[in-house]
């Protein structure tokens, strides 16, 4: 643990949600092996959100996607409330945002919303409450029965987050959601998500390279290394909460940590760029 971050006691075993053990994580391409994710271990809290940050390549997204069972680690385990999560098989509770876009183009945004409880088999009349409250939630009324090609790239994300939500997922698990969105709307994105968080106290864990990002939302920073990507440190981000998106960058304990952090950050940049 860094020297600025307030020191983390071991935590009692019921309080952990997700456990990653020593995983680790080789690709074959062609000839040649391509070590991405190296014995990597951390816990989460219940209702606890960690950003993990890194440069582009520090397999941080190999590490989420080991976690959701997309990927088979080549080492390793990841426990989810004590279970060990099994390659190719969903994991109840579990939620997936992705960083593109991936809302059905021939839906309407209320369908797209809905698919989740449609494949659930919730009643129609149900279905329509829900979605209601979503839309409201999203700042996305009106546009219900638009199609995702009307919608903003920041509207889209609403809308792709909200379907990840309807269903009410324990533990949300984000892969640069909001990525791909200028900085004004991506922090409008920050906001929507911190005020669901506040709310629904789900365990988060959410992928970036954006320092800035991290520090907005997340309670923990895992900073990755550079390729192959190893944990190098972790920070508290001891902000109080709730927070506001655009006020807590004024603060000079957020100057403080983001110069910290952005020093050691900085080093795996350069690492990442002379591999
Ligand atoms: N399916 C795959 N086949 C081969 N190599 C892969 C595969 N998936 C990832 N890699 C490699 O593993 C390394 C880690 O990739 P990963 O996407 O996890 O990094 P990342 O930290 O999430 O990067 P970014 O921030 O750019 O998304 C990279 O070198 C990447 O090329």
């Amino acid at each position: 643990m860094s020297a600025l971050a307030t020191s983390a006691a071991p935590q009692p075993p019921d309080t952990r949600r997700v456990e990653v053990k020593g995983l680790s994580k080789s690709f074959q391409l062609a000839k040649t092996t391509i070590e991405a994710v190296r014995n990597v271990s951390f816990d989460v809290r219940r209702g606890e959100f960690v950003a993990l940050l890194g440069p582009s390549g520090s397999g941080k997204s190999t590490v989420l996607n080991m976690i959701a069972s997309l990927i088979r680690p080549s080492g390793g385990d990841v426990l989810i409330d004590g279970k060990r999560v099994v390659a190719g098989k969903a994991t109840s509770n579990v939620g997936y945002v992705f960083q593109r876009d991936t809302l059905f183009p021939w839906r309407s945004i209320a369908d797209n919303i809905g698919y989740g409880l449609e494949l659930a088999g919730v009643a129609a009349h149900e279905r329509k409450e829900r979605i209601a409250e979503c839309v409201a939630q999203a700042g996305l009324k009106g546009f219900e029965s638009a199609y995702p090609s009307a919608l903003s790239g920041g509207m889209r994300q609403r809308v792709a987050l909200m379907r990840t939500l309807i269903v009410e997922p324990q533990i949300l698990l984000m892969d640069e959601p909001f990525g791909a969105l200028d900085t004004h709307t991506k922090i409008d994105m920050h906001e929507v998500l911190l005020r669901i968080w506040e709310r629904e106290q789900q365990t988060v864990l959410f992928v970036t390279h954006d320092l800035g990002e991290a520090l907005t939302l997340a309670d923990r920073i895992i900073l990755f290394s550079a390729r192959p990507g190893r944990i190098k440190d972790m920070f508290e981000v001891d902000f109080a909460r709730p927070r506001d998106a655009v006020k807590v960058r004024e603060t000079p304990r957020y100057a403080e940590l983001f110069q910290h952090i952005w020093h050691s950050l900085g080093e795996e940049f350069v690492k990442g760029r002379s591999a």
